[in-house]
């Protein structure tokens, strides 16, 4: 039976929520407080913690963090309110599961909580691998899905530049560093990359840097010896050996320790690793493809990371459009999901409203792909024709097409409008040519609401 931490300061809906989730079938425990929540998660391994986040006795991102740190492969899902929707995809960078804004449906919990359990990692310890055993099974730290998954190309130009420096890239053996937000398919094009290139009978090798503790990742990276040290009961593959003769995937690269950052440099000069306590050389050859969210120039500049480091990752790279920057990919990518979601939850939707499609078209993605993949899911499941209809989108999808009911030809005047330009600009960095696509006007249109609004740039 699924074991699941329940931590929500609000007492009645916490104990309903608890109720509610026995009856179907889970095992579940509450707490209020914060405080209470380590003692409960430092002892027991929970399947799923659901958490507030926003307690009143301490902030929600650092309780995530606290408990990345003691159980790193612990899916973490947040209940926010629709205000917290930026502060949850921030979150989700930081290694949260998934979000879900309250108040919520039992349905769109189940699923949440349905879709953290099946993509729980296990804590299997991966085959040894080799170089002369190609083809095995791939192994990955992180969560996978079931499905076989199929990559589509988009329309965009952004989509076909993409395209173009993956087909580039793939055939060379350079490191590649992938940059772009969250959930804009980093992981999925440094796939690809190992897919089309000459490692791609061997393993691909994804580890996420910033859900291994610091202590941990030497072990995680180069394997350790039984008795190694306390909890080293059995001899580990690291990744380092796991990908040999193939691809080896660091996600979110900017999180490791500056003392991991000498190893992981040292390891890929010297293309040979040892075991922790063990004294025996072992020659690797793997290729490394490095993603991040973060500018990682300017970590360097700062000092947190190695300027030596970046350079030996960064022979090529390749920034990833966000879904606004590929809007003309829109209605592929939200078909392909919906047939991946009728799929996984044996279900028969044919399309989307066209009320559907302008509230998609008018929202702004911050958690892009990823983002537009739940929220089609979770209409799906919710949809009983054949057809998703408005009442399945989620608070904030809505929100935006609620304001904004005129034509983008209209471009009408109201806070929404200015509340939209703003954001495009922040996101663009106040690049007015970006900003001004992004919002789907002409530049000229772009400077005269700027005048319009006093907008102070
Ligand atoms: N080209 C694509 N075709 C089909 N699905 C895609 C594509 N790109 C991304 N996705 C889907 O979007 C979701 C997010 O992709 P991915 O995990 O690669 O993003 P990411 O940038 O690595 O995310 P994060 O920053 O959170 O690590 C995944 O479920 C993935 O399957």
């Amino acid at each position: 039976m699924p074991n699941i931490l329940i931590i929500e300061d609000d007492s009645a809906f916490c104990q309903m929520l608890q109720k509610f989730l026995i009856k179907r079938g889970y095992d579940a425990e509450i707490c209020y407080h914060a405080n209470d929540a380590k003692e409960k998660f430092n002892v027991t391994d929970f399947d799923v913690i659901l958490t507030d986040l926003r307690l009143p006795d301490y902030d929600g991102i650092q309780l995530l963090d606290d408990i990345k740190k003691v159980k790193p492969k612990t899916p973490v899902i947040l209940m926010t309110g629709y205000a917290e929707v930026g502060t949850a995809v921030k979150a989700m960078k930081q290694g949260a599961y998934d979000y879900i804004s309250k108040p919520f449906t039992p349905e769109e919990i189940i699923m949440v909580i349905e879709n953290a359990l099946r993509t729980k990692p296990s804590d299997e310890i991966h085959d040894t691998p080799s170089v002369q055993k190609p083809k095995q099974k791939n192994t990955t730290s992180k969560p996978k899905e079931n499905l076989p998954e199929k990559t589509i190309l988009g329309v965009s130009d952004a989509s076909k530049k993409l395209d173009d420096y993956i087909k580039l890239v793939a055939p060379t053996d350079m490191s590649v560093l992938i940059t772009g937000d969250s959930g804009t398919g980093k992981e999925v094009t440094a796939k690809a990359i190992h897919k089309n290139s000459k490692r791609k009978d061997y393993n691909f090798v994804a580890v996420d840097c910033g859900a291994i503790p610091k202590e941990l990742a030497t072990s995680e990276f180069f394997g350790h010896i039984k008795g190694s040290f306390t909890g080293a009961i059995e001899d580990k593959t690291g990744n380092f050996e796991a990908a040999n003769g193939g691809t080896l995937f660091l996600d979110e690269v900017g999180n490791l320790s500056y003392e991991n950052q000498i190893q992981l440099l040292r390891a890929l000069q010297e293309r040979k690793i040892k075991r922790v306590g063990s004294t025996k050389e072992i020659h690797v050859d793997v290729r490394i493809i490095t993603a991040t969210n973060e500018d990682l120039a300017l970590a360097v500049q700062k000092g947190s990371f190695r300027e030596d480091l970046y350079h030996r990752l960064n022979e090529f790279s390749i920034q990833i459009p966000s879904l606004e920057e590929r809007f003309e990919d829109l209605i592929l990518f939200a078909d392909h999901f919906l047939a991946k979601a009728n799929e996984n939850l044996n279900k028969e939707v044919h399309g989307f409203s066209a009320e559907v499609w302008e509230a998609f078209r008018q929202y702004h993605w911050p958690g892009n792909l990823r983002e537009l993949q739940n929220i089609v899911k979770r209409a799906v499941l919710l949809t009983v024709g054949d057809e998703v209809k408005i009442e399945t989108l989620p608070k904030e999808v809505l929100q935006s097409n609620y304001h904004n009911t005129t034509k983008p030809e209209n471009f009408s005047k109201s806070d929404f409008e200015k509340d939209r330009i703003i954001k495009a600009l922040k996101k663009t960095n106040f690049n007015k040519s970006k900003a001004a696509k992004l919002l789907q006007v002409t530049r000229k249109t772009l400077y005269n609401k700027i005048n319009h609004y006093n907008l102070d740039l």
